[in-house]
């Protein structure tokens, strides 16, 4: 669905939604990213000058649209977690609870844990930041984002999530979600970002997961033994909201002491 009708949709529904492209004259069959990523390097032509102004264009939309958000969670998780699973019953209640608690909560505004983060906060009251991803087929922000923005390129809007967020509350899910929380534990473990707390919310289905870092990978020394205390892991969503949530505390207290 484009997002000229999504936003009709909405109006007709009563929703306020506020999206924004972050790239002029959208072409849907125009992946430019896609052409970006599979182009031959000896085709370092006039067209890849042209993509890194576009591309540059892209994050100074993004920075100019997210400048000032405010206290934000980002929200991460499976496209395709169905609203009878657990999953969606706890990233609603996420983002229920971080707009009780003022605080706006970001997800990539797509279907899934995204749209019940989403939801959550927007029926919650809060801000529901949407950051969305064009792909090859159309899946559009969904109906509970009231503030959104629609990028091309997967790298500039993973920087969005980073900047503009002071934590990240991860709920099972695939390969981005994999990828999303990967950056993340990078950066901080090559302190590119520092006290940003990274929690992970279902042992059961990340157990596999933590096992074989603690097991082989921290055993290998592919990572420090140290990394591992990175994440958090829990199964309460309440638990996942008060760990971000006292680390804004005590950010803003640091903030405000090394002003005075
Ligand atoms: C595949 C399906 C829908 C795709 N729509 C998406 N819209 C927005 N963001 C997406 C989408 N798919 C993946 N993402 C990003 O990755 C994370 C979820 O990926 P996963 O592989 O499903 O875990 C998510 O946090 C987004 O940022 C199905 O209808």
């Amino acid at each position: 669905m484009d997002h000229k009708r999504k936003s009709e949709e909405n109006a007709q529904a009563g929703r306020k939604v506020h999206v924004e492209a972050s790239w002029p004259n959208k072409q849907p069959d125009e992946q430019l990213d896609r052409y970006l990523l599979e182009s031959p390097q000896e085709d370092v032509t006039h067209s890849d000058v042209w993509r890194v102004l576009r591309i540059q264009s892209e994050f100074v939309s993004g920075f100019g649209s997210l400048a000032g958000l405010g206290p934000a969670v980002s929200v991460f998780g499976s496209a395709r977690t169905e609203p009878e699973s657990i999953y969606y019953k706890q990233a609603y209640h996420v983002g229920q609870r971080l707009a009780q608690a003022g605080a706006i909560t970001i997800t990539g505004g797509g279907p899934g844990t995204m749209e019940a983060a989403n939801k959550g906060a927007s029926e919650a009251g809060g801000t529901s930041v949407g950051l969305g991803i064009e792909l090859p087929f159309e899946t559009g922000l969904n109906s509970w984002v009231n503030r959104g923005i629609n990028f091309r390129y997967f790298f500039v809007r993973k920087t969005m999530f980073v900047k503009y967020s002071q934590g990240f509350i991860v709920l099972p899910g695939g390969f981005g979600t994999l990828d999303e929380l990967f950056e993340a534990l990078t950066l901080v473990q090559t302190q590119k970002i520092t006290g940003f707390p990274i929690v992970l919310v279902g042992t059961e289905y990340w157990g596999g997961l933590v096992g074989w870092l603690t097991d082989v990978v921290a055993k290998e020394r592919t990572i420090s033994p140290k990394d591992l205390d990175l994440f958090h892991l829990t199964d309460d969503p309440d638990e996942a909201v008060d760990i971000v949530l006292r680390n804004m505390v005590k950010d803003k207290e640091k903030k405000s002491a090394s002003r005075s």
